[in-house]
């Protein structure tokens, strides 16, 4: 991919000092292809991979078109947490360095609403902050949207995800209509289109993703666990990879409270994230995993966008995400700016299929790993201690110990070197019996059918742990399925039975044809066999689901 140095894109001289700064050697690929098209002022509709610069990419043409002198607010930021929207400021303000005059305030809910409103009227320019309260704000009418010229979106799909539409819809309907409106993601659902054709005006599509939607220099591996054995897991890949940071990934709140008393309880420096958290605990937690002292940050989808840690060096899908463009934001979280990083995912019994869609959503490769067994670990273990034994030996003046040693070795009948054993025996801990399977799991590319199996199904050569209930998702492979998407959702009060009954119902095809139905909040995708496809389409062309008019199209690729 074409890049080009900073200062090749005609920018602001105090803006190309701040970004030599931050030490930004060249634009990144969405930054060389976003930022002519927003100095032009053309609407876009940005996407690039995790951890690739956007920010930057729309952080630096807004602050270009500020105006230090006029002290009303000209640009509004909407990102779907607090956390994004304090570190979205901060980047802001770090581009902003030399621009004197320029205040960036993030506003979010939990934080002080009269502090909030203070600064505000202090001359703030640009705000970053969640839908939320950037509605309270406007109801209140202290801020004033009268001289604002770009509004961007951060993660716009996810705030559709969050039930943020209307938020979205009432302050975009606010703003003035001539003003320049922006979106970025690493995901781009087909509903965020919706979004675009009401609040954009010709937008331009600017898409540097390459063929797989992660990063390629996050190493991707996923286990086949026990639930009772999870924790177990963990920590012995937390000690065999010894990762700086890392980020851990629960479906529940209950879930990551859980594992911080567990990983805590064996003695790992660890911390929950999650929305029953006051925000000034959120605020500590993050701080301290930004400085390192919080080692392993546990963490519900809150943390999953845009968060931006630099030694995060390996993420953990304790749960299994339950949408595909999670998986991509919650590994994002490592392998940042060009550096590597590992993911690590644990499937439990059938989930194993769950991860087969993922990978081919990413368009990836998830590897299959053995489950580190407890020799492996002592093995590790061992080595660390060996090493600081060399180290203390290279620099310590040992001769005190020395003569302990020499005296009690005198008055026993046991050597040196037994003593060392000894010593090292008791480092090392308890030898327990490895009750845990470690054998390496089938590959996903390996599996049959559509999944709704027995748990683990080892064999390789029999029946490839498939299903095998005579159910509807053993038909056929799934290559012969075309993906159908269709516009309404969980938030529909729609059952994937009244999906499956419509389609069968219109075009005549048995149920059993049907494919998998994954429902989201706002869609669904379908398959069915492919040479059907078209038939289905149009039998589905004027049906109502639940009442409401439905569209229904190939998802070419879509979503998947
Ligand atoms: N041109 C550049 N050169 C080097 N580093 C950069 C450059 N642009 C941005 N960065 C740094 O790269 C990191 C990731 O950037 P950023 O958070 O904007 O990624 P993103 O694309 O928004 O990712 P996500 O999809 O996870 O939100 C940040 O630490 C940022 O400061
Ligand atoms: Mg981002």
């Amino acid at each position: 991919m074409e890049t080009v140095r900073f200062d090749e894109l005609q920018l602001d001289e105090r803006i190309l000092r701040a970004v030599a700064d931050m030490g930004f050697e060249e634009a990144s690929p969405i930054q060389t292809q976003a930022i002519p098209v927003q100095l032009e002022g053309r609407d876009i509709i940005g996407q690039a991979q995790t951890g690739t610069g956007k920010t930057a990419a729309f952080g630096i043409p807004l602050l270009q078109k500020i105006d230090p002198k006029v002290k009303k607010l000209q640009a509004v930021a909407l990102c779907p947490t607090r956390e994004l929207a304090i570190q979205v400021a901060d980047e802001i303000r770090r581009l902003a360095k030399y621009m004197h005059g320029v205040k960036v305030l993030p506003i979010y809910g939990g934080q002080d609403i009269v502090k909030q409103i203070r600064s505000l009227k202090d001359g703030t320019q640009i705000i970053i902050g969640t839908p939320g309260r950037v509605m309270d704000h406007m109801r209140r009418k202290t801020v004033k949207f009268d001289f604002v010229h770009t509004v961007v979106m951060d993660e716009a799909d996810e705030m559709l995800n969050m039930g943020f539409l209307e938020d979205m819809e009432t302050i975009l309907s606010q703003l003035p209509e001539e003003r320049q409106t922006v979106m970025f993601s690493a995901t781009m659902p087909p509903a965020i289109l919706d979004i675009a054709r009401k609040f954009q005006q010709e937008p331009v599509n600017v898409k540097v993703v390459k063929k797989e939607l992660t990063v390629p220099k996050v190493t991707q591996y996923y286990y086949e666990v026990k639930p009772k054995s999870k924790v177990e897991v963990m920590c012995r890949l937390l000690d065999m990879y010894a990762p700086k940071l890392s980020v851990v990934f629960c479906n529940t709140k209950k879930q990551v409270d859980e594992l911080v008393q567990a990983l805590q309880g064996r003695g790992y420096f660890a911390e929950g994230l999650h929305g029953d958290l006051k925000q000034i605990q959120r605020d500590r937690v993050m701080n301290s995993f930004r400085n390192g002292k919080t080692e392993i940050l546990v963490a519900t989808d809150v943390a999953a966008r845009g968060i931006d840690v630099d030694d995060v060096e390996a993420v953990f899908n304790y749960d299994l995400p339950q949408d595909d463009e999670y998986y991509v934001h919650r590994i994002g979280r490592t392998g940042r700016a060009g550096r590597e990083g590992i993911a690590f995912s644990f499937v439990v019994g059938k989930e194993v299929y769950k991860l087969r869609d993922i990978q081919r959503y990413c368009k990836t490769k998830i590897v299959p790993q053995a489950i580190p067994s407890l020799n492996d670990v002592t093995a590790i273990k061992v080595d660390k201690i060996l090493e600081g034994v060399a180290a203390t030996i290279g620099d310590t003046d040992l001769s005190k110990t020395v003569n302990i040693i020499e005296k009690k070795l005198l008055e026993e009948d046991y050597t040196s070197l037994d003593l060392a054993a000894a010593l090292l025996r008791m480092m090392m801990g308890e030898e327990n019996e490895d009750i845990i399977d470690t054998r390496e799991p089938r590959s996903l590319d390996e599996l049959e059918g559509f999944g709704g199996g027995n748990g683990r199904g080892r064999g390789r050569s029999n029946n490839g742990g498939r299903g095998g209930n005579g159910g509807r998702y053993d038909s056929s492979s799934r290559d012969d399925m075309a993906r159908l998407f269709i516009n309404i959702g969980k938030n529909q009060n729609v059952k994937p039975g009244d999906i499956l009954g419509a389609i069968a119902g219109e075009s005549g095809m048995p149920g059993k044809m049907v494919g998998s139905i994954d429902m989201y909040d706002k869609y669904t995708f379908v398959e069915v066999p492919r040479e059907s496809a078209d038939a289905v389409l149009t039998a589905m062309k004027d049906v109502k689901i639940k009442g409401k008019n439905i569209h229904m199209e190939k998802a070419n690729g879509k979503g998947k």
